[in-house]
């Protein structure tokens, strides 16, 4: 019954405690539901092992017995933690009509807690605030109370003390939920109105889309078309989640979150954020704003072993089936052979991605250094989008490059604004905004993505002593002074190594980037001069000292073995080079310039 559906998410700061506050409400309701589902229980385990799916805890099905008498069936659904995804945490909250703001009590309010907060509103979302671990000794509810109300306008009286820890505050929260939080609204008889907000992909069923019913009812055997592709298909079993498993139900209707099950293959058929409706009878319009997710950071990955290659596509092929922000197309570099370029939602993507690749798929990648997309104007007026530093055009031919800008909001305490100010002028910020809330400031900044892409976070948690907390959006693109500048081994230039930098940054990072080439690269028979450049403007050069002389230097002719190890040494070393002109450059040398070169300003 409609009536007594509740909805809801939980949002809060990283490490706020939202995971073991969800934990701490499945066990309070566990009790009333072990009874209910026995019988369910045992079938669903079955189309478990049948179906072999990995259920992820996005959304799970609570009953809870209120203090009115009533069974309630809560829906708690979970949104991803990162800004990265915060595209996706915005259609995981369209699936709910209220949420949990968690607050840690010792923490305070926090960058993320407001961004949450503010993608709540946007939904019109009942939001309950939660002071949580107010178990700990330095906890201070009230204050933290006073702070969200001062903040976000959220009474202090409205917020609910709690500890996922000992459970204190869950029985109050479950109230709040029943009372607070409206049940769904509806039509059962209308076209079918179906939000995917999550999908899982399993060998068998292919993806399963997780759904929001907002209109209709949606049972197996009905035509069901996803409405951003148009591809048809049959339902196969729809149903809800519980706690650990999937569990078929005949239908699904308004205000329900459950899965559908309709023989899927493609993720890019099921992405977060579209609508699924009947194909015989669909619906006017879509559940509203819609856009596929897309790229913001690119950088190539190359097998250590080009033997590899064709694993590395196989692999790449596989993840994107289970992530559809995930892009990526063949490349080659003149340095670092086949490989893909690949673009990602941002730089945790990115890692996220790299680690997956050589963890499930054992794969040894390079990966060159993480790029923003520019955008180039040229001089009789053709644009192009840039996602690779070596594609930039000659500068004689560039009327204007853009690159894209974020709005930064930092919340620190009011002793390291000046630090944080300095850290973002550094970083080429322009303030929008501050704000002193209480003991703490919100700062808002304008700055080029590319700028925080690197080392920002690390940074800004070193000078505030992990104190700060940070998040940001994309506002488009604005003109820069922006450079190209070519690494030369040996008079070559070495396309993976070019980068794209503000041209008052570039001698600094390019200063770095040939000091630690010096350092990695073997020394060669002869002197090898490493140079950066402008265009045809050497800004910066060091030089690799011819060897032979010097490995053998220490021998002074006695001791024969030990000269053969040596040279026995440098052979071996040479197996796992790259030639670059007559300068056999080591793999090592791309991975350590490009994660560590890029940082440094
Ligand atoms: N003392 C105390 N510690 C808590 C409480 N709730 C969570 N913690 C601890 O706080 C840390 C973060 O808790 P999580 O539940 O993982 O926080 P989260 O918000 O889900 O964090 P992410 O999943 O990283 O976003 C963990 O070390 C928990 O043990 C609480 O009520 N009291």
């Amino acid at each position: 019954m409609q009536e007594r559906i509740r909805n809801f998410s939980i949002i809060a700061h990283v490490d706020h405690g939202k995971s073991t506050l969800a934990d701490r409400i499945l066990q309070q309701t566990r009790a009333v539901q072990a009874r209910e589902m026995r019988e369910q229980f045992l079938d669903s385990l079955e189309l478990e092992r049948e179906r072999g799916i990995t259920i992820k805890a996005a959304a799970v099905r609570l009953a809870y017995t209120a203090r009115d008498g009533h069974t309630y069936t809560l829906n708690l659904i979970d949104t991803p933690g990162h800004v990265d995804f915060n595209y996706e945490v915005s259609r995981a909250l369209a699936a709910v009509e209220g949420v949990l703001l968690v607050v840690d009590a010792t923490q305070g309010v926090e960058a993320q807690t407001i961004a949450n907060f503010f993608l709540a509103l946007e939904h019109d979302h009942v939001i309950i605030p939660v002071v949580n671990k107010i178990d700990l000794p330095s906890a201070r509810p009230e204050e933290v109370a006073l702070e969200i109300e001062e903040t976000l306008g959220l009474p202090a009286e409205e917020a609910i003390f709690a500890s996922g820890k000992t459970g204190e505050g869950v029985d109050e929260i479950l109230e709040a939920i029943v009372q607070r939080i409206p049940p769904p609204k509806g039509d059962p008889e209308a076209p079918l109105k179906a939000l995917i907000f999550d999908s899982i992909y399993d060998s068998y069923q292919g993806v399963v889309p997780y759904v929001r019913i907002y209109e209709g009812t949606v049972k197996p055997g009905d035509p069901i078309r996803i409405w951003s592709t148009g591809k048809v298909y049959t339902v196969d079993k729809v149903g809800v989640f519980r706690p650990g498993h999937l569990e078929a139900t005949p239908a699904l209707t308004p205000g329900e979150v459950g899965w559908v099950m309709a023989g899927i293959r493609e993720i890019h058929d099921a992405q977060v954020g579209d609508t699924i409706t009947h194909h015989t009878r669909p619906t006017e319009a879509p559940y509203p704003g819609f856009k596929p997710a897309k790229p913001v950071v690119f950088a190539g990955l190359y097998p250590v072993d080009s033997q590899d290659y064709g694993r590395l596509r196989d692999a790449l092929e596989k993840l994107k089936l289970n992530d559809a922000a995930l892009w990526f197309e063949p490349e080659t570099s003149e340095a670092l052979g086949f490989g893909f370029r690949c673009g990602f939602l941002g730089l945790l993507h990115a890692e996220i991605v790299q680690e997956r690749l050589e963890r499930e798929f054992d794969l040894d990648l390079i990966a060159t250094a993480p790029s923003v997309v520019y955008r180039v104007v040229l001089h009789d007026g053709t644009e192009l989008e840039v996602h690779n530093p070596s594609d930039l055009p000659d500068a004689g031919k560039i009327r204007e490059v853009l690159e894209p800008y974020v709005r930064v909001t930092v919340y620190t305490p009011e002793e390291y604004v000046g630090a944080v100010m300095q850290l973002l002028q550094e970083k080429r910020g322009r303030m929008a905004h501050m704000n002193y809330i209480g003991k703490r400031v919100e700062l808002v900044y304008e700055v080029p993505f590319a700028e925080i892409l690197y080392d920002f976070h690390d940074r800004l948690k070193s000078i505030t002593r992990g104190y700060a907390s940070m998040d940001y959006e994309q506002i488009g693109y604005r003109p820069g002074e922006l450079v190209k500048v070519n690494i030369l081994v040996n008079g070559e230039p070495v396309d993976a190594l070019a980068f794209i930098a503000h041209r008052e940054k570039a001698y600094f990072i390019a200063r770095a980037m040939v000091d630690k080439l010096a350092e990695v690269i073997p020394r060669q028979q002869f002197a090898v001069p490493i140079q950066a450049a402008i265009g045809g403007k050497v800004i910066a050069r060091a030089t690799v000292k011819a060897l032979r002389k010097d490995v053998l230097a220490k021998c002074y002719g006695g001791d024969v073995s030990r000269k053969k190890k040596l040279l026995e040494r440098q052979k071996e070393g040479k197996k796992r080079l790259k030639a670059i002109g007559k300068v056999e450059v080591p793999q090592e040398a791309f991975l350590a310039v490009l994660s560590a070169g890029r940082g440094q300003d």
